[in-house]
C-alpha cells in the first residue's frame, strides 16, 4: 500500500508490539519537503550500537506523533500525514559519533502564532530519549506560511530608527553597574550621566527587578528623571530599558503601563519569563508604541555546548517570530562566548529579509522572512572603546553596542566613559564612510580622535589592550556538500 506521503506501508507496520521508528515510517529518504513544511536539523549522538538512521527516525517520531510501541489509534488519523519524516542523515565532519539529521514536519502539526506549541514538539520529550547520548537542535527553516501567523517585532529596526531619529551609525548603550545594590537615586544618576555623556540608551541588568534595596517603581521614577534631563540637555532622544520582568503577567503589564505613563520609549524583559509571556509583551508593545528589549538571560545553559541543547540561531528565529525589537546576540571580541562565524549567522538571521543556506556561518537552510521586520541585535558583554573599529567591522550599523563596565568604569567618571564611546563610534564611522580599512587603520583612527578627546585617550590607555582570547565552544562544523534549501 502506498500512502499519500509516498511511504510504503507493509502489513507488519501495524503488528502489535515494539517496532523500529524507521519501520513505522519516521525515516523516509525519498521524502521531498514541501514549501509549507517546518524543517529542523538536529545534531544526534546515538548511544553505542544505535543505528544513526534509527536514531534520526526516533527523533522525528518522538518530536511528532510517535510513542515507543505501535498504537492502533494511529489508524484513526491520517497517520502518514501527521508523522514527521527524517529524510537525510550526514555524519558530522571531524566528530565521530555525531550526525546531522534532517526532519520535516507538516505545518498542520503546529498551532498558528504559538512558539510554546512549536517548541513543545520540536524540543519536547525528545531531548530526554534514552537511546541518544545527546541531541542538539542546530537550525530550523520556518516556512512563510507559518511565519505569517506571527506578529513579528513590535516595531523593528527601521521603525526604531524613525522613533529615535538616529541613522547611519550603531546605537550605543550601557548596562548599569553594579548589577545589584544601588539605591534608586544613585541608579538614576548613572542613567543621567551615561545618557548626557553621549549614549542613546542605558539598561537595567538581567537580574534587576524589584528587590528590597530598590523597588521597581522607585527605579522607574529616578531612571526616567535621568533620561528626561539628558534629553533636555542634549536635544537627542534617549531611553532606559526599564526591565518589567516579574513573577506574573499581571504584574508585568502593571509595570509596563507605568513605564509608558512616564514616557519611556523602551521596555525590557528577560528570556526567563518564557515564550508565551514574551509574545504577550510584544503584542502589548506594538499596541502601546513602546520598543521591546529582550535580554537572553539563561540562554547559555542550553545554547553553548555543541552536542546538547539548542543553538542560539534557532532562538534568534523564535525571538523574531515572538516579536521583540532587540535581542542580545554576542560581541565576538567581548567577555562572553561568541565564535565570529557563528555570531555572524545570528546577526544575519535577525536582520536580513532573505537568507541563503551558509554552512560556514552555521546556517543550514534558506530562510525567507516574508518582509517581517528585523530585530536589532545587541552586542554586549566586556567591550570597550578600543574595540570600536572591530565592532563596526563585524556588525556594521544596525546594532546596539553596549558598554557597561566600559562606560561606568571610566577613570574620569560615567559621562566621560559615555563620551569616549560616542567619540570613538563617530570617528570609526567617518573613517569607514571615507573608505578606510577599519581593521588595519582602526587603531590609528582611534588614537587620532583621542588627541582631541581626553576621555577617549583615558579609555584607550585604561582598556586598550584588554582582550578575551579563549577557545570558542560553538564554532560551526563545516558541511562540505551543498546544504538543502528544502
Ligand atoms: O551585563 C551585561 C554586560 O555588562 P558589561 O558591559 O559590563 O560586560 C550583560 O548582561 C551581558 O552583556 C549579557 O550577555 P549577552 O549579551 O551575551 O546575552
Ligand atoms: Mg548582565
Amino acid at each position: 500500500m502506498t500512502t499519500i506521503e509516498g511511504t510504503v506501508e507493509t502489513k507488519e507496520r501495524w503488528d502489535p508490539g515494539v517496532q523500529s521508528y524507521a519501520g513505522m515510517g519516521y525515516w523516509n529518504p525519498d521524502y521531498e519537503p514541501k514549501d509549507t513544511d517546518v524543517l529542523a536539523v538536529f545534531r544526534v549522538a546515538p548511544q553505542d550500537g544505535v543505528d544513526p538512521i534509527e536514531a534520526a527516525a526516533a527523533v522525528a517520531g518522538e518530536s511528532s506523533t510517535a510513542t515507543w510501541t505501535v498504537v492502533w489509534t494511529d489508524r484513526l488519523t491520517a497517520n502518514t500525514h501527521y508523522q514527521a519524516k527524517a529524510y537525510r542523515v550526514d555524519p558530522v565532519p571531524g566528530r565521530p559519533g555525531e550526525y546531522f539529521a534532517y526532519v520535516a514536519y507538516d505545518i498542520d502539526l503546529f498551532e498558528e502564532g504559538s512558539i510554546a506549541n512549536l517548541t513543545s514538539s520540536i524540543i519536547g520529550n525528545v531531548f530526554g530519549f534514552k537511546p541518544l547520548k545527546a541531541l542538539r537542535l542546530e537550525d530550523m527553516r520556518i516556512p512563510v506560511a507559518y511565519t505569517k501567523t506571527f506578529q513579528g517585532p513590535a516595531h523593528g529596526i527601521v521603525m526604531e530608527r524613525e522613533m529615535l531619529n538616529k541613522y547611519g551609525r550603531p546605537l550605543l548603550g550601557a548596562t548599569v553597574k553594579p548589577k545589584l545594590g544601588l539605591s534608586a537615586r544613585n541608579y538614576g544618576r548613572v542613567v543621567y550621566e551615561a545618557c548626557k555623556g553621549g549614549l542613546d540608551f542605558t539598561k537595567d541588568d538581567e537580574n534587576i527587578n524589584s528587590q528590597p534595596f530598590m523597588r521597581w517603581r522607585d527605579r522607574f521614577l529616578f531612571a526616567m528623571e535621568g533620561v528626561n534631563k539628558a534629553i533636555a540637555e542634549t536635544g537627542e532622544i534617549k531611553g532606559h530599558y526599564l526591565n518589567v520582568t516579574a513573577g506574573t503577567m499581571e504584574e508585568m503589564y502593571r509595570r509596563a503601563e507605568f513605564a509608558k505613563e512616564l514616557g519611556s520609549v523602551v521596555l525590557m524583559i528577560d528570556l526567563t519569563i518564557g515564550y508565551t509571556a514574551i509574545q504577550s509583551m510584544a503584542h502589548w508593545c506594538r499596541q502601546n508604541g513602546v520598543l521591546l528589549h529582550l535580554h537572553r538571560a539563561g540562554h547559555s545553559t542550553y545554547t553553548r555546548q555543541k552536542t546538547h541543547g539548542v543553538s542560539f540561531r534557532v532562538i534568534a528565529k523564535w525571538v523574531r517570530l515572538m516579536g521583540v525589537d532587540h535581542v542580545h546576540a554576542g560581541t565576538v571580541v567581548g567577555k562572553l562566548e561568541g565564535d565570529p562565524a557563528t555570531t555572524r549567522g545570528f546577526y544575519d538571521t535577525l536582520r536580513e529579509n532573505e537568507l541563503g543556506a551558509n554552512p560556514e556561518n552555521g546556517i543550514f537552510f534558506d530562510q525567507d522572512w516574508a518582509s517581517m521586520p528585523g530585530v536589532m541585535p545587541v552586542a554586549s558583554g566586556g567591550i570597550h572603546a578600543g574595540q570600536m573599529h572591530q565592532l563596526l567591522d563585524l556588525f556594521q550599523d544596525d546594532v546596539i553596542l553596549q558598554f557597561g563596565g566600559g562606560t561606568i568604569g571610566h577613570p574620569y567618571g560615567i559621562a566621560a566613559g559615555a563620551e569616549a564611546n560616542r567619540v570613538a563610534v563617530e570617528a570609526v564611522v567617518k573613517a569607514r564612510n571615507e573608505g578606510r580599512d577599519l581593521l588595519r587603520e582602526g587603531p590609528d583612527v582611534l588614537r587620532a580622535a583621542a588627541r582631541t578627546c581626553q576621555s577617549l585617550e583615558a579609555a584607550l590607555s585604561t582598556w586598550g589592550d584588554i582582550t578575551f582570547d579563549y577557545t570558542s565552544t560553538d564554532a560551526p562544523d563545516f558541511v562540505p556538500t551543498a546544504s538543502p534549501s528544502a
